[in-house]
């Protein structure tokens, strides 16, 4: 397999979020993948303390005019996460704009990362940017509930809600879109938190099928960093193997979620003891080593078809 992904996202010393998180389970399965540091962190900034460098606008536009001049500017996805300063994301929309005009065919996932759980964590006016250029760019798209409902303007409290918030997110651009967590119930009860994907293509005949599907994932009682970053490689990995089949690529993305989380929870008790609350370098993901860590996940998890 020759795919080449340009990955723009954070890089941290300690730990995995960002590229940290993205690029080997991309490396292990064949994907080439050129990385960009929008930052460079100690550590993810859910930690006490964290230090670093931010990489700008300016410095972007530098590394990518050295892939240019070199001829090498040719791409068949690009994937960004996790950025604060509006010129560097309008100079990855321009980037990704140029690259897609080299290659029509190239596919741009965008996690738009604003916040979670009604809080922003990036600055405000990096909504409208998401809005208005970065996800007309994008095709695949991999908001949290709280991020699909700021780019939409819509709350959601219902499966119907979702849905049509799904079809407001693909009429700005994006066919495949994936809720990764919302706050809906799940039917199987209180211990699953429930995700939601939606796909729109076009058949052989020309008419236009899109299918929507509900995930109901095992919950965890913990917050685990780099999580969205790692579902979006694995979204972006499964939906190039199964280009027109997002249930199964979305079991093959939560199941690969699923055995990555089991194993940092237990490995985060096993240290922190029975009685403590893990930290946030104890809850640091276990990540993926081997290809089969991907290919074989200890459980297979099922999507159902809306
Ligand atoms: N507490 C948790 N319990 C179980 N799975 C989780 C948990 N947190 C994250 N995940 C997994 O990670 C995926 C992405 O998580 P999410 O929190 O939506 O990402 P983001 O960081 O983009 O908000 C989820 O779809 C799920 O598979
Ligand atoms: C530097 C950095 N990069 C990326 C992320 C995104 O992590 P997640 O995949 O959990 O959204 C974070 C979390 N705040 C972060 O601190």
């Amino acid at each position: 397999m020759d795919c080449r992904v340009l990955s723009v996202q954070s890089h941290v010393v300690r730990g995995y979020v960002g590229n940290k998180s993205a690029s080997f389970p991309l490396q292990v399965l064949g994907f080439e993948v050129d990385t960009i540091n929008s930052v460079q962190f100690s550590n993810h900034t859910g930690y006490e303390h964290w230090k670093g460098q931010v990489m700008t606008a300016d410095e972007l536009h530098v590394l990518y005019e050295g892939i240019k001049l070199n001829n090498v500017n040719h791409y068949d996805y690009v994937l960004t996460g996790y950025s604060r300063d509006d010129s560097f994301l309008e100079t990855v929309v321009n980037i990704v704009q140029e690259l897609k005009r080299a290659n029509p065919s190239l596919v741009y996932v965008c996690d738009p990362v604003l916040g979670d759980n009604g809080a922003m964590y990036v600055p405000e006016n990096l909504v409208p940017i998401y809005r208005d250029k970065v996800v007309p760019a994008a095709d695949i798209i991999t908001p949290n509930q709280f991020e699909a409902e700021l780019l939409t303007g819509r709350s959601i409290s219902s499966e119907k809600d979702a849905i049509e918030v799904m079809n407001l997110l693909h009429s700005m651009g994006p066919e495949t879109v994936v809720i990764t967590s919302s706050d809906l119930p799940s039917p199987l009860g209180d211990q699953y938190l429930v995700a939601l994907g939606s796909q729109k293509r076009v058949r052989a005949d020309g008419t236009m099928v899109t299918q929507q599907i509900r995930m109901d994932i095992p919950r965890v009682d913990a917050v685990f960093v780099g999580t969205g970053d790692l579902f979006a490689a694995m979204l972006l990995a499964w939906t190039h193997l199964h280009p027109n089949d997002l249930k199964t690529a979305c079991e093959k993305t939560i199941s690969v979620m699923h055995h990555v989380i089991k194993r940092t929870i237990t490995y985060a008790k096993e240290v922190a003891g029975p009685d403590r609350k893990p930290s946030p370098a104890q809850l640091e993901l276990r990540m993926i080593q081997s290809k089969a860590d991907i290919e074989d996940p200890a459980i297979v998890l099922n999507a159902v078809v809306m």
